[in-house]
């Protein structure tokens, strides 16, 4: 039903979903006004407007049934009656058994220790997910619905989301990987803020935007392009997520679920060695006990094959609404993601919305000030792992050995020419633990930086950061990301 306001109502028989896909510079706002609904596990409000902007391909999806009012016309819009959601959902209480058991079983050990010497039975009890699948599967989609059920369940659970994807963009740039503890369901407004929104980003009034992710610098958006020193940061991001268990071990019973990039569900047979590899990396590095292979007959068989026998490995449908995300699309989203992170996103409400009146769950308006600041070429120390544009090791001919290191840091002069730092974005590291410069791979992301203008003259360059602080006397991580601001 239409009316004058711009707006039409759709009702949805129970298990159905509305599907939306939205072009550049438009927007649309939904609101819930009878029954229940969720978007990817993040439940809806009723008589509350939620809005979506940036591109963004999503769902409505509702168990029992609703009526939603839809402002704004996306370009695609349709009601689909099949959905994957029965077997996410069965998935979802299969978790929430383990956590349960897992709970009963810890507070038994408190009374009677002895049942604390049998740490892998009880290790295996906890929920340990790995989610794999070729582009375009809906991994992402299925975390995140997964994640989102785990902190409704009113047990208080606040499970760990690991993004291995360094193309996600998720909670900083795209080019990092990282860990979040997540304790509110995580919204959907648009892709540039697809797993929520950090605590340096967004009011932190707000629980789903006050996320406090641990983040690695890969700087890169293809695995391929230097493999060794993913699994590294993946074996770092392991060792992070253990400590954090062990000091916390009722609070490790909601378990863990890895998204990970699409590079290890598939692709040219010359990468199979490096994507075996890293999958084991992954399932190592987490103590992995669920494989979930979202929608790929050969990979499942394959997973079968090489874990069946310690690990559960479970075939899981691909949705049809998942949308074939094109090149020049996830280009448009780093873009997007980049222009977020330094300076906020304002979603413009579709005709017939005011200004104000939508649900500021979601980071749909949130302004942000960056600082441009002018800093000497030796304020910052700048480094770059491996040579640039290094081509992957299994690709060099037999028997031939690189010069540097894929994973060895080399110290870059923005004073020589090609130093291939104008636009480039930059992790800002933490402090070395041991004074030790050259440890920067083990080091987390505590922000990031575009050098926006070198001058070789006065050997000063321009930098924008999030904030004022100075950068001088910092250590800098370049990749292959570069941003303008347009
Ligand atoms: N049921 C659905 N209806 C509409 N859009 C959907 C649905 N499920 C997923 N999408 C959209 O499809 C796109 C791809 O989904 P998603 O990111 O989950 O896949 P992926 O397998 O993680 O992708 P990648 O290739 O980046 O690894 C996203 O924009 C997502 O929001």
């Amino acid at each position: 039903m239409e009316n004058e306001l711009q707006s039409k109502e759709w009702l949805l028989d129970p298990q159905a979903e509305y599907r939306f896909e939205l072009d550049p510079g438009t927007s649309v706002a939904i609101k819930l006004l009878k029954g229940n609904a969720e978007m990817f596990g993040f439940e809806l409000l009723r008589g509350q407007t939620y809005l979506f902007g940036a591109e963004c391909k999503a769902a409505v999806f509702t168990w029992q049934g609703c009526l939603i009012e839809v402002f704004g016309r996306p370009s695609t819009e349709y009601v689909s009656e099949e959905t994957p959601m029965n077997a996410y959902g069965n998935l979802h209480i299969a978790f929430e058994q383990m956590r349960v058991r897992a709970k009963e079983r810890f507070k038994t050990s408190k009374n009677n220790p002895a049942i604390l010497n049998s740490p892998p039975e009880r290790q295996s009890e906890i929920p340990r997910i790995l989610v794999v699948g070729p582009e375009n599967a809906g991994k992402t989609s299925l975390v995140k619905t997964l994640v989102n059920y785990t902190t409704r369940a009113g047990q208080g659970w606040t499970p760990l989301l690991v993004n291995l994807d360094p193309a996600e963009g998720g909670w900083a740039a795209p080019g990092a990987i990282g860990v979040a503890p997540i304790s509110t369901p995580i919204p959907t407004c648009s892709p540039s803020n697809v797993l929520g929104t950090a605590s340096t980003s967004a009011p932190t009034v707000l629980s789903s935007n006050a996320l406090l992710p641990l983040g690695y610098w890969y700087g890169h958006a293809e695995v391929s392009r230097n493999p060794l020193l993913l699994e590294q940061l993946i074996n770092n991001l392991g060792e992070n997520v253990k400590q954090r268990q062990k000091n916390d071990e009722l609070g490790s019973i909601a378990g863990i679920i890895v998204d990970t990039p699409s590079a290890f569900g598939g692709g040219p047979a010359s990468t199979n060695v490096m994507r075996q590899r890293l999958i084991k990396t992954t399932i190592d590095a987490f103590k992995i006990n669920v494989i979930l292979v979202v929608g790929h007959e050969k990979l499942n068989v394959e997973m079968q094959r090489t874990y069946g026998s310690q690990i559960t490995v479970v075939k899981v449908p691909k949705s049809g609404g998942v949308v074939e995300l094109d090149l020049g699309y996830r280009d448009r989203v780093h873009a997007h993601q980049l222009h977020t992170y330094f300076y906020g996103q304002v979603i413009p409400p579709p005709a017939g919305v005011p200004e104000g009146s939508y649900s500021n769950d979601t980071f749909a308006d949130n302004v942000l000030s960056p600082s441009s600041t002018v800093c000497g070429f030796e304020d910052l120390n700048i480094w770059r792992i491996g040579a640039p544009a290094m081509a992957p090791s299994d690709a060099l001919p037999v028997g031939a050995k690189r010069a540097v290191s894929e994973t060895q840091p080399d110290r870059v002069d923005p004073a020589k020419p090609g130093s291939g730092l104008l636009n480039a974005v930059l992790a800002i590291m933490s402090p070395p633990v041991n004074g030790d410069e050259e440890e920067i791979l083990d080091r987390t992301v505590i922000g990031f930086v575009v050098v926006t203008r070198i001058d070789l003259v006065a050997r000063k360059m321009t930098v924008l950061s999030p904030n004022q602080g100075s950068i001088a006397g910092k250590t800098a991580i370049v990749g292959s990301y570069e941003w303008q601001d347009q």
